[in-house]
């Protein structure tokens, strides 16, 4: 197999269409609702009017939920509220649909795909299909070493890029991203930490169910260990994502990057989700046009990763179960957004307004926008 090289990312995602979205903002201008009124449902249905490439925008017809799955090491450490290794249990209830996430699915018949890339379990205790891709049985405990070989990285994140084009090549037309492990939040906060150059402290959360003040302090000591196995590393995505992340990240990572590539549009569930975004802006910069943040976790981490990328999250409810449910509650909104923007009328006066009379409003507006395309979300 050839080495990977994640600098061809770069040349190989494009920004979401500015002219679609330029078309997108204009219709919305001549809709019988004034522009505006409705919040920032205009704002998600012109985003993605230009990721979807048409104006109208094309409903969204088939999404799903993907999960990546995996144990990992460092919750030996105590710094999850869960057993070290217990990600089989979450899984199993997701696909059992007994999880909130399966609740939810259900009700809003998005169907739910887990891929399994670390759990710490025998693999016969899943189908095929979920742990085919897996590298192997939970990741390091990255506060005394590597998460993953630089081999494993490179398979876990080329299985990720394989699982957004089956995804892409089956129809899908909306990734919601979310993920499953035990320990992936202390992970998460490294990575997030290491990027964005902070202290274990400011990036530390309570993660699954919340834990207590001793636990968090075991976490804050594991998050300034692996910060620096980090350090050395960080210009090196892969190596990072070796020496840090995990095999669940990993995947996510190349996962994300591939999305952005075949313009499927993704929302982003909690801090594992956006950790791995940033790992992927860090990659390829344009990347983040392509996602959207569905909800705010409550981990710091989270915020941080999702300020430094410019996005801001849809929905805050303290939703603090990982497992896509954040990101899968937005979906109706994203839903809500599209229906309004391909279905309110436009005023009849609007169709017929003379060039002359609109033209350098709608010129000024246009040029005003323009630079906040990628940043106003
Ligand atoms: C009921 C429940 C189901 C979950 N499934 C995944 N997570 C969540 O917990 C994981 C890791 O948290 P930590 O780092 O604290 O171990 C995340 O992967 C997230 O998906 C869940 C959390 C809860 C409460
Ligand atoms: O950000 C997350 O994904 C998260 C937060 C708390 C608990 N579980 C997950």
């Amino acid at each position: 197999m050839s080495s990977l090289n994640l600098d061809d990312f770069t040349d190989l995602i494009e920004r979401p269409d500015g002219g679609v979205r330029r078309d997108a903002e204009a219709r919305r201008e001549r809709q019988i609702v004034p522009a505006g009124a409705l919040g920032r449902l205009d704002e998600l249905g012109e985003w993605l009017a230009a990721a979807r490439g048409t104006v109208p925008v094309r409903p969204v017809e088939r999404p799903r939920v993907v999960l990546f799955a995996g144990d990992h090491g460092v919750a030996e450490l105590g710094v999850s509220a869960r057993p070290a290794g217990g990600a089989e249990q979450l899984v199993r209830a997701v696909l059992e649909g007994a999880s909130p996430v399966a609740v939810l699915a259900r009700r809003l018949e998005v169907p739910v795909r887990v891929v399994d890339m670390a759990l710490d379990c025998d693999p016969a205790a899943f189908p095929a299909d979920v742990v085919r891709h897996r590298v192997r049985r939970g990741s390091g405990r990255i506060d005394v070493e590597d998460a993953l070989t630089l081999q494993e990285a490179e398979a876990a994140l080329r299985a990720g890029v394989a699982v957004a084009d089956e995804e892409a090549d089956s129809g899908t037309d909306l990734v919601v991203l979310g993920d499953v492990s035990v320990g992936g939040t202390t992970v998460a906060a490294v990575l997030v930490a290491a990027l964005c150059g902070t202290d274990a402290s400011v990036v530390t959360g309570r993660g699954g169910e919340a834990i207590d003040d001793l636990a968090w302090m075991r976490k804050c000591a594991a998050v300034r260990d692996a910060l620096r196995r980090a350090r050395p590393v960080l210009g090196d995505q892969l190596q990072l994502l070796a020496t840090v992340g995990g095999a669940d990240l990993a995947a996510m990572t190349g996962f994300l990057l591939q999305c952005a590539v075949r313009k499927l549009p993704v929302i982003l569930d909690g801090v594992v989700a956006a950790a791995c975004a940033l790992v992927a802006q860090r990659v390829a910069f344009r990347a983040p046009d392509w996602w959207l943040a569905g909800h705010d976790s409550g981990e710091p981490g989270q915020a941080k990763a999702l300020d430094r990328m410019a996005l801001e999250p849809l929905l805050e409810q303290g939703v603090r179960v990982g497992e896509g449910v954040g990101a899968l509650l937005a979906l109706p909104l994203v839903r809500s957004a599209a229906a309004l923007a391909a279905e309110l009328p436009e005023r009849p006066e609007a169709e017929k307004e003379p060039e002359a009379e609109k033209e350098p409003a709608e010129e000024g507006e246009t040029a005003q926008r323009e630079p906040v395309e990628k940043t106003d979300m």
